[in-house]
């Protein structure tokens, strides 16, 4: 499976921050794997223009469940289409715990997404707590159960495992930890989706780095990274793509 290399920006990047896409297209060239790229909402359209011609593709961090009404300050997974983004990203946990989105919210976006055509990066992963209390396992397989929505097939879902206490903390799980769940994770989609469960790519993310990227990859079921921090550099982002290729 090719993989998938995801960077999230989260609330970062004004006009000026669009160089970084200039300068990762010329730095990745003919990768060998997906590459994304999720801006804020107010950069995606510019974005889309910047990417036009790479292999570089578009997304967004979050969407509204519904297509249009009176949901002040939301976007819809249709607006996000009608101005060339192909990928959303849900349930991150900045967002589960900030808003207290819940799964079936999060589901609900999904099946938004696929309904506009765009893939769904469903976002799931344990705190600190849980792993300690070796909760983890079944927390993701509860989040996951209950985040995917009957519309989920292997093209248009991809599923990111970020424990929340590897974020941007410089933590990483060991390699053995994050087979444990990756395996775990493709058993629950392989439960749900048949044998589409196999093309369901799933990524990692937390404190992903050039550094530590190539021994993430090697790890089975690593089929890509969400990547936060390190995808605001192109120079340190393309290192990651690198290393995934
Ligand atoms: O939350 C993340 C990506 O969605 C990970 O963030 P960091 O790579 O900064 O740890």
């Amino acid at each position: 499976m090719k993989k998938l290399i995801v960077g999230n920006w989260k609330m970062n990047g004004l006009a000026s921050s669009l160089a970084e896409i200039e300068a990762l297209k010329g730095l990745t060239g003919e990768a060998a794997c997906d590459i994304v790229v999720c801006p804020p909402f107010t950069l995606v359209e510019k974005a889309v223009e910047r990417a036009r011609g790479s292999g570089i593709a578009i997304g967004a961090q979050d969407c509204h469940a519904q297509t249009s009404g009176a949901y002040t300050g939301d976007v819809s997974a249709e607006m996000l289409a009608e101005i060339g983004a192909r990928f959303v990203i849900l349930g991150h946990s900045e967002r589960r715990s900030a808003y207290k989105e819940m799964d079936a919210v999060v589901a609900g976006k999904a099946a938004a997404v696929h309904g506009a055509g765009l893939v769904s990066i469903i976002c799931v992963g344990e705190t600190r707590e849980e792993r300690d209390e070796g909760r983890a396992i079944k927390v993701v397989r509860a989040q996951l159960e209950a985040s995917i929505p009957n519309t989920a097939t292997s093209s248009n879902t991809t599923i990111a495992y970020e424990p929340v206490w590897a974020i941007g903390t410089g933590l990483v799980p060991t390699l053995e930890q994050i087979e444990e769940i990756h395996s775990s994770i493709r058993q629950a989609l392989e439960k749900r989706l048949g044998e589409n469960g196999q093309g369901v790519r799933i990524l990692y993310g937390g404190s992903v780095k050039a550094s530590n990227a190539k021994a993430i990859f090697g790890v089975s079921n690593v089929d890509g990274a969400l990547v936060g921090g390190a995808s605001l550099k192109a120079s340190e982002f393309a290192g990651i793509i690198t290393a995934a290729a």
